[in-house]
């Protein structure tokens, strides 16, 4: 395990792979999480409930570390506690089975019932967080490591919970440090959504293109 700085100051960890147990405290938070938005219980069941919460709480924080990012190759060089793809991180949905194949990006997500917003589907903006770090996957793998400056969503139609859905992404153009590109997640081979996106290349950032290409 090495710890190195970045370019503004802040530590990527560097671990050999996703620590299994890490991940395995983060499913079973989803669980809770998924019970706690959907329990009945009486007010007994939850206040112990809180308090056996409490106490996973204060064992996790026996020990402790100030380093949020903890990158492993074997992710692909994302940190594994990634909002959107992060194993560990349980809030992430997690976007899942990322792979580069022929210039397109793809993954894939399950929205689980903590990611509602109109019933029954998905939260426009958690739709907009995945399809952008779709496009962040793509120009990374494609170009470099960029930044979104610009993105545009059109809701084409509802975004289920609890289904199977596929992201595809990819790079249009690509224009000095200005990349182009566009993605579209999919329900049932059918477009739920499409995002059109610029991103900027900005050095110091951790890349995992396959290939380096001139930005001159
Ligand atoms: C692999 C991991 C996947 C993860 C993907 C996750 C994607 C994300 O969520 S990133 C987080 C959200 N985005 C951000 O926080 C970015 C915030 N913005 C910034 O920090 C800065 O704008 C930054 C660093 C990206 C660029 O700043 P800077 O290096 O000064 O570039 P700047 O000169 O302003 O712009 C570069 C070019 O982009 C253009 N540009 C900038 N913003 C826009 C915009 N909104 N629309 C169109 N063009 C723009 C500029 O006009 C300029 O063009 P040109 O080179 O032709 O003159």
């Amino acid at each position: 395990m090495s710890v190195s700085p970045q370019s503004d100051g802040r530590e990527i960890r560097l671990v050999p792979n996703v620590p299994v147990g890490t991940k395995l405290v983060a499913d079973r938070v989803r669980d809770v999480i998924d019970a706690c938005i959907h329990t009945d219980s009486p007010a007994a069941d939850l206040e112990a409930a809180a308090q056996l919460i409490e106490q996973a709480t204060q064992l996790l924080r026996k020990r402790s570390r100030d380093t949020s990012l903890q990158v492993t190759r074997s992710n692909g060089g994302i940190s594994i506690n990634n909002a959107i793809e992060g194993p560990c991180n349980p809030v992430a949905p997690p976007l899942t089975d990322l792979a580069y194949v022929d210039g397109e990006t793809s993954g894939c997500v399950t929205f689980p019932t903590a990611a509602e917003g109109p019933p029954g589907r998905a939260h426009g903006g958690l739709v907009a967080a995945v399809l952008d770090h779709a496009l962040g996957r793509a120009v990374a793998w494609t170009v470099a490591a960029a930044m979104t400056v610009s993105i545009t969503v059109d809701y084409r139609a509802a975004t289920p919970l609890h289904q199977p859905l596929c992201v595809t992404a990819r790079v249009v153009s690509v224009d000095g440090r200005k990349v182009f590109a566009e993605a579209e997640i999919r329900y049932d081979g059918q477009i739920t959504a499409v995002a059109k996106a610029i991103m900027i290349v900005v050095a110091g950032l951790p890349s995992i293109a396959p290939t380096a290409v001139s930005l001159d």
